[in-house]
C-alpha cells in the first residue's frame, strides 16, 4: 500500500513564454525538467500550495488564472503522484533559484524539446496541442 502524493505545479506565463525549471543534481529525477511546485501540505488548499511553493522556490509572486486536467503517474510501487497543474501569471518578484539548476522561458511550440519528468508529459502534450499553432 502506498499513499498518492498530491503535488501542485505552475505553468507561469509572461509575454507568451512559459517558465520551465530544471531539477537539481541532488533532487529525485535529477536534471529533468518540470513545472515548479511541490507537495500539498495538510489542511492547505491547492491554490495556497502553488503560491507558497513558487515563492519559496523561485521568489516569485504569481496569480492563478486557470487549472488544467490533473494527471496521475506511478513512478514505482512506493511512489505515485497526482499532479495538479495551474496556469498562472507572473505578478512580482525577482527570480532567484533556491532549488532548481536552471530555468528557461520557452514558447509553447518549444516545450517538447526538453527532457520532462514522466508525470509532466501529458501536460506538455496538452499545452502544445492547445496553444502551439505552428503548422510546420
Ligand atoms: N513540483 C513538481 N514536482 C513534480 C513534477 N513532476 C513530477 O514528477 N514531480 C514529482 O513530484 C514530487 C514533488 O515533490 P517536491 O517538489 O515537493 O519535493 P522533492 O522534489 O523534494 O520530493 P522527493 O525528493 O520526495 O521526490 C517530486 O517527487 C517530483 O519529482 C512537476 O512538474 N513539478
Amino acid at each position: 500500500m502506498h499513499a498518492i502524493l498530491r503535488v501542485t505545479c505552475a505553468i507561469i506565463m509572461a509575454d507568451d513564454k512559459i517558465l520551465c525549471a530544471q531539477r537539481g543534481k541532488n533532487m529525485s529525477h535529477p536534471l529533468q525538467w518540470e513545472f515548479p511546485g511541490g507537495k500539498v501540505e495538510i489542511a492547505e488548499s491547492d491554490e495556497a500550495c502553488i503560491k507558497r511553493e513558487i515563492l519559496e522556490e523561485l521568489n516569485l509572486q504569481i496569480e492563478v488564472q486557470d487549472s488544467l486536467q490533473t494527471t496521475r503517474h506511478k513512478y514505482s510501487e512506493e511512489k505515485e503522484i497526482e499532479l495538479i497543474p495551474f496556469i498562472c501569471s507572473y505578478i512580482d518578484g525577482e527570480l532567484k533559484l533556491k532549488e532548481h539548476q536552471e530555468v528557461r522561458w520557452l514558447a509553447f511550440c518549444e516545450l517538447q524539446n526538453l527532457n520532462w519528468t514522466e508525470a509532466d508529459l501529458p501536460i506538455v502534450d496538452e499545452l502544445v496541442k492547445k496553444y502551439c499553432n505552428n503548422k510546420g
